[in-house]
């Protein structure tokens, strides 16, 4: 049988029979201008904004460029692997859907789209704490496919053990707990745009529909929405965390827990001494610290502590097949996709999302095969050239 991209490409240049005018696009850029062009302003900026100046949502892409493949020749790449295998579990590729909250913003289809879209190509989708649909909702919508749970643990403990059982017996077989994101950062369009979509009902599913979330309000959300957003405002993030809290969450959850937003190489050797299960490298895509270090850059330094006693992730920067090549070759053992698939999702919904999905993989694999490389597990740092 022909590799995943070739035939993905085969089928595109069939089409030449008989040409669709309406068809999606494929070039990378093209997705997110068609997305600029669906979305009103709040929020279009809502996702294609950043932190402050936007600095480090530039450097995400820049740093991509300071790495070089160098393709080896004559290897046998006839039959390629692009499976990956995370906790036990063996996925078809090395890419995650990113936890993307508020994703009814971008689309009528939303959360749901999107993890229908990841649902039919077994491509793990990480449901946000902050969906629009409740976490038993998307958990439906997707039967067996592979699916996790990202954490924005809060300042309620019975509310964040709530959502860790939730997310348990609803079938999510991984916790990804975003330590990042304590606070919203300070976003230029978005206060210039005074957009914030919780203070619309948007994104608040998850907690809405949450017993011990309930149990603390005077009024249920449905008599007193404006009350139970207040209330949800209050209790969101959690700033006065620190290492030791973590056990809190090994308590209350017999499932792997990584934690995202790692940057430090200090903050790896810290997870690894407090038992966590793995690591994502990952910068929020610059919608954080403004002038924060790339992901990229923080990658090789996070590999040089953790080596391979825990499986390392990236995302923020993450465009094409090239993208997931270089950060493999560096360490990671898989990338999470993020902003690529809202644009897809604003585009088409869970055919945009499939195709940003399906294309990226494509190109990933041809270029895997042209660089000589026949598995993801041979990518070292041998495969690359640094700039200078
Ligand atoms: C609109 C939007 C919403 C996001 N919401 C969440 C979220 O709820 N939880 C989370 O951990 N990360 C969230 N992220 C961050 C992504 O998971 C991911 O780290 C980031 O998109 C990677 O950067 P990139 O998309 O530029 O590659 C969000 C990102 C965007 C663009
Ligand atoms: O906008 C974000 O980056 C984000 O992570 C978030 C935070 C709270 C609710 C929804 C999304």
């Amino acid at each position: 049988m022909a590799n995943f991209g070739n035939q993905v490409q085969f089928q595109k240049y069939r089409t030449m029979q008989n040409p669709d005018p309406h068809r999606l696009p494929v070039v990378y850029e093209e997705w997110e201008r068609k997305a600029r062009d669906v979305l009103e302003d709040g929020p279009y900026y809502y996702v294609a904004g950043g932190a402050g100046g936007g600095k480090t949502m530039n450097s995400n892409l820049n740093a991509f460029n300071q790495w070089h493949l160098v393709p080896r020749m004559l290897r046998d790449v006839e039959e390629r692997d692009l499976t990956v295998n995370l906790f036990g579990e063996t996925y078809n590729y090395p890419v995650l859907h990113a936890p993307i909250g508020v994703q009814s913003i971008i689309h009528e289809e939303g959360d749901l789209g999107s993890a229908r879209a990841c649902a039919e190509m077994g491509i793990p989708f990480i449901a946000s704490s902050a969906s629009t649909e409740p976490m038993e909702t998307i958990a439906d919508e997707m039967g067996e496919a592979p699916k996790w749970f990202q954490l924005y643990w809060n300042k309620n403990p019975d509310v964040t053990a709530s959502f860790l059982e939730r997310a348990e017996s609803s079938g999510y077989s991984a916790i990804v707990v975003t330590l990042d994101t304590h606070t919203l950062a300070w976003r230029e369009y978005d206060l210039k745009n005074v957009y914030l979509p919780f203070l619309m009902g948007e994104g608040v599913g998850n907690y809405m529909s949450d017993p011990a979330f309930r149990a603390k309000l005077e009024k249920s959300p449905e008599e007193d929405p404006l009350s139970a957003t207040m209330q949800w405002t209050e209790l969101f993030g959690n700033p006065g965390l620190t290492w030791d809290d973590l056990s809190f969450l090994r308590e209350h959850t017999s499932l792997p827990i990584l934690l995202k937003g790692i940057l430090h190489p200090d903050d790896a050797k810290l997870a690894m001494e407090h038992g966590v299960d793995g690591i994502i490298v990952s910068n929020h895509g610059g919608r954080q610290v403004d002038g924060a270090i790339s992901a990229l850059d923080a990658l090789p330094q996070v590999m040089d502590v953790v080596q391979d006693k825990l499986p390392v992730l990236m995302d923020s920067g993450i465009r094409r097949g090239s993208d997931i090549l270089k950060a493999m070759a560096l360490g990671a053992k898989a990338v999470l996709v993020g902003r690529p698939c809202m644009y897809g999702l604003a585009a088409a919904g869970e055919e945009g999302v499939h195709e940003v999905l399906q294309n990226m993989l494509a190109d990933m694999d041809l270029t895997m095969g042209l660089a000589g490389v026949k598995s993801v597990h041979e990518l070292t740092p041998s495969h690359l050239e640094e700039y200078q």
